[in-house]
């Protein structure tokens, strides 16, 4: 658990200005400012250009600002690199991460800022464990759709394993994990059973790719009324039996530990981190 929520992450290429615009509104948790796969290569440069200085004029609020670069090996990457160092934002997003070697590199361009990696390729997920535990990565974001081109993998079963290769590394180093994108951005069902099977699996949030996901998404990672009801009645009912010299509570038929009221503390914790996001 972190010590905020990441339940909506969307990516805003950094060419359009309308979308940099419309995004200092939007109830996310995080955006992903894309300078890579969003923008067309003719118009790299400018958005880079565009980007910095939608940041400079700011507006974002509380949202989590992270920019995602081009790769260092193409023509684009160590400008996009140079440029996001003074740009006003929270983190850099590295794509199609293979190994710590990559991460070096970033690091030794950009001194101070976290750095995330954009996990989209075979041999990154099969590193996923040393990637995460690089002393400057800070977060993960699945890359579905380059994964699946990588894998020539057809639909999300077939990817399950790599999904949890990360979030298992992910957990394992404490760092933010989010799921990818859901492509049909018109199709609400289908994006609620991926939010849901996401977020049973542990991720933190999904990134997103178009506005109309974004309640969506919010309600599904968020806890629910049911949930933070139970949290409590669960602290409650073990402070009780812990008075009484018990170990163990019982609530709505089922027993309560120690183990489950650190996730009922964290469960009231993200509620309240979400509040306090939403009225600030
Ligand atoms: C998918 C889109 C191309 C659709 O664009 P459009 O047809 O313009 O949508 P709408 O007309 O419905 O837009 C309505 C208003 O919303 C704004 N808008 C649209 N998208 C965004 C956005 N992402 N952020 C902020 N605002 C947005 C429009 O400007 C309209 O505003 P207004 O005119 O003021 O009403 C488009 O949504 C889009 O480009 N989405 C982002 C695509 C993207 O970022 N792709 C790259 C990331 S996905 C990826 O690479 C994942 C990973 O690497 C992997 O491998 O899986
Ligand atoms: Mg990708």
């Amino acid at each position: 658990m972190h010590d905020r929520p990441f339940r909506s992450a969307l990516y805003i290429p950094g060419s359009k200005d309308r979308a940099l615009d419309k995004a200092r509104g939007l109830p996310v948790d995080a955006i992903l400012f894309d300078l890579e796969d969003a923008v067309s290569p003719d118009a790299k440069v400018e958005a880079r250009a565009t980007l910095a200085s939608a940041l400079e004029q700011g507006g974002y609020g509380p949202r989590f600002k992270v920019v995602r670069i081009n790769g260092l090996d193409t023509e684009w990457g160590s400008d996009d690199a140079a440029a996001v160092a003074a740009m006003d934002c929270d983190a850099v997003l590295l794509p199609k991460v293979n190994s710590t070697a990559d991460v070096d590199a970033l690091a030794a361009l950009i001194p101070d800022l976290p750095i995330w990696a954009m996990m989209e390729t075979p041999r990154g997920i099969l590193n996923a464990a040393s990637i995460a535990a690089h002393p400057r990565m800070a977060g993960f974001v699945l890359g579905t759709n380059d994964l699946a081109k990588d894998l020539n993998a057809r639909g999300r079963a077939a990817m399950v394993t790599s999904l949890q290769l990360c979030l298992l590394a992910a957990k394992a180093a404490g760092i933010v994990a989010l799921d990818g994108v859901y492509n049909a951005f018109k199709d609400e069902d289908g994006l609620r059973a991926e939010c849901t099977e996401g977020r049973d699996m542990g991720f933190d949030g999904k990134t997103l790719i178009h506005p109309a996901q974004v309640a969506v998404t919010n309600a599904a990672f968020g806890p629910s009324d049911d949930e933070i009801d139970l949290a409590r009645r669960q602290i409650e009912a073990f402070d009780v039996a812990e008075a009484e010299g018990q170990g163990v509570a019982v609530v709505d038929g089922r027993i309560v530990e120690n183990l489950h009221i650190v996730t009922a503390r964290a469960t009231l914790a993200k509620a309240d981190a979400i509040a306090a996001l939403e009225t600030s």
